[in-house]
């Protein structure tokens, strides 16, 4: 099948990330016999110093016009150190989410059981962990109006939620708890917070529509301190933007690194696949991002394509790397493999899966370079 992908690399290490992840999908066309064609546009740091703007109307028309989008990380210290900046990379991408109508943003988090042994935390209490966080992405205190008094004293941002932006997040969630566990768990901050209690009001009547699906409710502190002490009992999270932002993080430790964690971003039409983690600038260039968020962000990219097993020959072949050790350094701090390296190990497993002798020789012939 033929299939139009946007992709928008960013800043930082998103571009070699990015570049792993179109490897791992030029892989999955060559076996499957499918034609992806590849359209790069500009959004974020790279953006703002080619065209003074963070998401220019070219890239927004390139999305628009694609079947799935394929997006690595966007932001600049200079931009992160610079509190008085007026057009900033992350604009980019908040108008992107915003202008393409991506309300819901799913994150998958499980513990790899190849992982579990060099985890801070103890095998008992993440093994076994499975959950998908839905956070709404085009609300909250992100979209809210923003405003700095004159004399610079003080700052406000608003959150509004309406019932309607609730309503369509949680129906997804829902049905995402209906073909998992049956357990949906709303985090909130509804002992203080005004928009709180109305996603608890709501999330409330539209769970009488899902009887199948048990129902909990936890304030986003202690929701924090149970993703350390018992993620086990998290199924499907649906919780707002911020409280999303910051709890998928934190999830990331029960995975084993950000480094491994994909996202799909989807609307009413279009749908974005990004890794949760941002441009690690620290990074950039060195050949040490670890890849693997941005390929499983491919898997979800096919999955949405409908190509089901396409997904599932990229996420064996992760599972694959994750076994043997073919890991970037957050995940094996001795002898690791480069950015590339984990690449091109991927698009190797998924075109010669039986092939142990060859994976094990492309390797190792070149281990020890990093890049
Ligand atoms: N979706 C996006 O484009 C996002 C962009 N950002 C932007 O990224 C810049 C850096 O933000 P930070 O808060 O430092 O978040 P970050 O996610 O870029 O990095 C935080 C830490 O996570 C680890 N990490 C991240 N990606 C990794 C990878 N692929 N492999 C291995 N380790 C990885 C590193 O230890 C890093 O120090 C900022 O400008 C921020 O605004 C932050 C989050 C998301
Ligand atoms: C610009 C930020 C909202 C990006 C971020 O941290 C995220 O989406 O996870
Ligand atoms: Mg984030």
């Amino acid at each position: 099948m033929d299939f139009n992908i946007a992709i928008i690399p960013g800043d930082g290490i998103g571009p070699e990330v990015t570049a792993q992840a179109k490897k791992a999908l030029e892989a999955v066309a060559d076996e499957y016999g499918h034609h992806f064609t590849y359209t790069e546009a500009m959004m974020g740091a790279c953006a703002i110093d080619a065209t003074g703007n963070p998401l220019p109307e070219e890239t927004l028309d390139i999305c628009e016009a694609s079947d799935a989008i394929l997006f690595g990380a966007i932001g600049d210290p200079k931009y992160d150190n610079d509190p008085t900046a007026k057009v900033r990379p992350e604009q980019g991408l908040l108008r992107l989410r915003k202008s393409l109508g991506l309300f819901c943003n799913v994150r998958p988090v499980k513990a790899y059981e190849q992982l579990i042994d060099n985890s801070p935390l103890k095998r008992e209490i993440i093994s076994g962990a499975d959950m998908s966080i839905y956070r709404e992405l085009t609300g909250g205190i992100y979209f809210g109006e923003k405003h700095l008094s004159d004399d610079g004293q003080v700052a406000s941002d608003g959150c509004s939620y309406s019932v309607k932006e609730i309503t369509r997040m949680a129906h997804l969630a829902f049905k995402e708890a209906q073909n998992r566990r049956k357990k949906l768990t709303l985090v909130d901050k509804a002992n203080v917070l005004e928009t709180s209690r109305l996603w608890r009001k709501t999330v409330t009547e539209i769970a009488k529509g899902y009887p199948d699906v048990a129902v909990d409710f936890l304030f986003v502190d202690n929701a924090a301190m149970q993703m350390i002490l018992n993620p086990k009992q998290f199924d499907v999270i649906l919780t707002e933007n911020l409280f999303g932002d910051i709890i998928s993080d934190e999830a990331s430790v029960i995975g084993g690194s950000i480094g491994l964690l994909a996202s799909a971003s989807v609307g009413t039409e279009n749908a974005l696949f990004e890794p949760i983690h941002g441009s690690y600038p620290q990074a950039t260039g060195k050949g040490i991002a670890n890849p693997l968020a941005s390929i499983l962000s491919a898997a979800m990219l096919l999955r949405h394509l409908g190509l089901q097993d396409e997904a599932a020959s990229i996420e064996t072949a992760v599972e694959k790397s994750l076994e043997l050790g073919f890991t970037t350094e957050d995940l094996k701090p001795e002898n690791p493999l480069s950015t590339s390296k984990v690449g091109d190990f991927i698009a190797d497993y998924i075109l010669n899966p039986e092939d142990t002798n060859r994976n094990f020789k492309n390797i190792h012939a070149g281990q020890s370079t990093i890049i």
